[in-house]
């Protein structure tokens, strides 16, 4: 039987844990407070972050991370990204020669502009053809209720995502494997940066054509990016692109949406954080994101103006104002 660690027993990470025992394999589910891992074991929920769920049987939550890595095939990491390189130096010593690690983290890190599966090789000495990303369209609301979602099994090695592929599949969730690494983590990366935008146009009463403006026009820095980065444009108009961006877009569980549009409505930075009980990935990673794009030499005018809103306190409205004034240009250049 296929032995799963899920690092990171959050809203995303506790619903990842159903997918894959429903797909068959014996899932370890670590967080970091032993209360809530007892509390997960005794009421079969999570009731801090999927409260209602009644949680599959192949599911044994622990505080204990070598506990969790004993035997494991995937160790999958989705704790908030910022905190991936000191939790992962943490449990490395603990996985095991053949363990593949999972990211199913959509951040970019600050100060050193690195995606999640460059932290990953690095903290953990692996090579490429041991790290894994599984991204897409899935809020996890809607993946815990069991509603029909697709995803990215994502490897430069690609039998390696074919057995997360396999590792993961279920009637309910359904995933594609690619080569891209990149391509797949950018994309989920910035969307959240795009959602942010959205959001905000969202709190300041804008409608939809400014909205399908900014998810096209986000769409397009995404693929600048991701060109000048190597990664395959036609990933990006697929589930790990443009898929994750309409979820994140338009679905109000979406924290980064949600985190946006309480901005747009005149939340200063400090409120809006104090109303986020959970993860808006964006918030943090617009900075890295702008500063990828520069080391990369890409205009990413979203980006700017998301990091303008959000952390130098500029007016949205002004914001607003300066990014339609930019210079004519080409649609694609
Ligand atoms: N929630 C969702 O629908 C989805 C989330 N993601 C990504 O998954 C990642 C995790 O997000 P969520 O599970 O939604 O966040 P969450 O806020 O629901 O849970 C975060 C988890 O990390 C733990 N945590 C926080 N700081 C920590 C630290 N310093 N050390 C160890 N553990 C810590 C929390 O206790 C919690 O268990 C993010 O990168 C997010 O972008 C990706 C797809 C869907
Ligand atoms: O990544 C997600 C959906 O795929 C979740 O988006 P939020 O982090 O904005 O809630």
């Amino acid at each position: 039987m296929t032995k799963a660690a899920v690092f990171g027993n959050g809203s995303w990470g506790t619903a990842f844990a159903m997918v894959m025992a429903d797909a068959g394999c014996e899932v370890s589910l670590w967080g970091r407070r032993p209360a809530l891992a007892d509390t997960i074991n005794a009421t079969r929920t999570n009731p801090d972050y999927l409260p209602g769920v009644e949680l599959p049987r192949g599911i044994t939550a622990t505080a204990d991370a070598a506990e969790a890595a004993a035997g494991a095939d995937f160790a999958v990491l989705v704790v908030p990204s910022q905190t991936l390189r000191e939790n992962l130096a943490a449990w490395a010593p603990a996985l095991g020669p053949e363990t593949v690690l999972v990211s199913l983290m959509k951040g970019i890190e600050l100060g050193t502009a690195k995606r999640m599966s460059e932290v990953i090789g690095e903290v953990a000495g692996v090579p490429a053809e041991r790290v894994a990303v599984l991204t897409g369209p899935n809020l996890a609301r809607e993946i815990a209720a069991r509603q029909p979602a697709a995803a990215v099994a994502a490897c430069v090695d690609e039998s390696v995502a074919q057995r997360l592929q396999a590792a993961c599949m279920t009637p309910y969730f359904r995933p594609y494997t690619n080569t891209d690494v990149v391509g797949c983590e950018l994309g989920g990366a910035v969307k959240n940066v795009i959602g942010l935008a959205v959001g905000i146009a969202n709190g300041m009463g804008l409608g939809d054509n400014s909205k399908a403006t900014l998810i096209t026009r986000g769409l397009a820095e995404t693929t600048r990016l991701g060109l000048a980065m190597g990664a395959d444009p036609l990933t990006f108009s697929g589930l790990a692109g443009l898929g994750d961006l309409v979820a994140t877009c338009s679905s109000p569980l979406s924290r980064n949406n949600t985190f946006g549009t309480n901005l747009g409505r005149g939340m200063t930075l400090q409120e809006a954080v104090a109303a986020t009980k959970q993860t808006a990935e964006g918030v943090k990673s617009c900075e890295s994101v702008l500063d990828l794009g520069r080391r990369h030499g890409v205009d990413m005018p979203i980006t700017e103006t998301v990091v303008s809103i959000v952390h130098d306190g500029k007016p949205p409205t002004v914001a607003l104002k300066e990014l339609m004034s930019r210079s004519a240009k080409p649609e694609r250049r």
